[in-house]
């Protein structure tokens, strides 16, 4: 198992670039599998969910051609579905929360699909229950396979329809529009799920001669076509690791200039930062993140204590919340941070209190920050990532402690940011991977 060795208090300055998004990719990726044809995605990150993902598709029969970094061609014209029906692909299932996101397209080209048990951040409950009534409304069936613990899912032919989601599901709203494109009649989802990536699949699946309308709002419709056919796709900045960074160059930054972030598809994440009083400048396409001495927690205009919580898009982001609550750890002020959307989420704040800050953990959603203000450093520890976002957080806490810390588990963090540590090391962090 690899680990982070790193030493706090090296200061970062320079230009540093965001890789392309992940959950963006992984649902790109899946929905070259609805065409014989070749679909070219470029801006694909080097990461190790979008890899694994990327074999599981090799393994199901996908051609898949590497043209430079992060520029690939996949082409699903000779497709091997009895592998669906094998122990292994279960297994590889297990890995990964992308994986869910093959059952889509695999029902809306072939009728039928294995809804596998999804991997991904133990970061509370994830349900599919949105994925299942979309198809359900679609006209699909389900069948529980208990030697696989499985559901075998079929269709002769889906219909499109009116639906109204239980909840905007990112996954599950992709799933039903790639389902969608291609059953009979006209699909209505309301209550969709609209973030970047959903907006991104659905550009994608039109230039793929899709008919797909209501892209960016929660009302989408789907006019089922024939067929679809290839096309090419350019996966946008990750506004998640674009929102790491300003977190990381608000705590340990001397400037540092975040390029080409997209930022008309950030929505409200700079403002969320903005919020706990960091300054960003925005300059073309770029932010800059000046070095300030002092950041100053907002308040709401009743002089009520901040506070930043989770929202279907476009509110906030849940990925993001971890970032902002160890930046808030060295705010002048204090905040509430409120996670709402998992329940699990925010245990790693006993990491960060052994490290010296000041945290209340109200409940599993709640925590209560009083920032130091600078004038008390974090002590580096010996910690381990228990998900993605908590992990690039404790990696943050880190740069920023006094001493050297140890962050084990780093498979986690590499689920999700691309050659993190050479990337930052660039920017003047000193940060070393391991092999425990
Ligand atoms: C591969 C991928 O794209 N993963 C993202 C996707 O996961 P994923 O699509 O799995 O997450 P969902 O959007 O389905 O839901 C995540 C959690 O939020 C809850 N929920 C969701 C919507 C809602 O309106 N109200 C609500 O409470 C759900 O019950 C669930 O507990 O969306 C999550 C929520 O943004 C992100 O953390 C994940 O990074
Ligand atoms: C929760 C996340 O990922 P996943 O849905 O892949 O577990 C995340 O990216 O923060």
């Amino acid at each position: 198992m690899e680990s982070f060795i790193i030493e706090g208090g090296h200061r970062l300055k320079g230009t540093i670039t965001p890789q392309g998004a992940k959950n963006e990719a992984l649902e790109v990726i899946c929905a070259t599998l609805l065409t014989t044809e070749p679909v070219r995605i470029k801006n694909i990150p080097d990461i190790l969910d979008v890899n694994n993902l990327i074999i599981l598709l090799q393994d199901i029969g996908v051609k898949v051609t590497r043209h430079h970094r992060g520029d690939y061609t996949f082409q699903a014209d000779e497709l091997n579905l009895s592998y669906l029906d094998s122990l292994q692909f279960v297994q590889k299932c297990s890995s990964l929360r992308g994986s869910v996101l093959l059952i889509g397209p695999l029902l809306g080209r072939f009728g039928k699909a294995i809804v596998a048990k999804p991997g991904g951040d133990k970061i509370g409950r994830r349900r599919l229950d949105t994925h299942f009534l979309g198809f359900k409304y679609l006209g699909a069936k389900f069948v529980r396979d208990p030697e696989r613990d499985v559901f075998r899912i079929e269709a002769e032919q889906l219909k499109g329809c009116y639906m109204l989601l239980d909840e905007a599901s990112i996954t599950g709203t992709a799933n039903i529009i790639m389902a969608a494109v291609t059953a009979k009649g006209t699909t209505t989802i309301y209550n969709a799920a609209c973030e970047p990536y959903i907006q991104q699949l659905c550009h994608l699946l039109n230039a793929m001669g899709a008919n797909i309308s209501g892209i960016a709002s929660n009302l989408i419709t789907i006019v089922g076509v024939e067929r679809l056919h290839g096309a090419s796709h350019m996966v946008l900045p990750d506004m998640i690791e674009v929102g790491s960074f300003i977190g990381m160059a608000a705590m340990v930054g001397d400037g540092v200039r975040i390029k080409n972030v997209s930022l008309q598809n950030l929505g409200i994440i700079p403002d969320a930062f903005r919020r706990l009083g960091v300054k960003i400048q925005v300059e073309g396409d770029d932010l800059i993140v000046p070095y300030q001495p002092h950041y100053v927690v907002d308040s709401f205009i009743d002089g009520t204590i901040m506070t930043l919580s989770d929202a279907p898009w476009p509110g906030l982001t849940p990925d993001l919340i971890s970032v902002l609550l160890v930046v808030a750890t060295q705010a002048r002020g204090s905040v509430l941070i409120h996670q709402k959307m998992f329940e699990s989420r925010l245990f790693f704040v006993d990491k960060l209190i052994d490290m010296g800050a000041q945290i209340i953990l109200c409940d599993p959603h709640r925590a209560v920050v009083v920032g130091h203000d600078h004038k008390m450093k974090l002590r580096a520890g010996r910690m381990t990532s228990p998900d993605i976002r908590a992990g690039i957080a404790l990696l943050i806490a880190a740069m920023s402690s006094q001493g050297t810390s140890h962050i084990a588990n780093i498979a986690q963090i590499d689920r999700g940011y691309e050659d993190i540590e050479n990337r930052l090391n660039a920017i003047g962090a000193c940060i070393k991977r391991v092999n425990d």
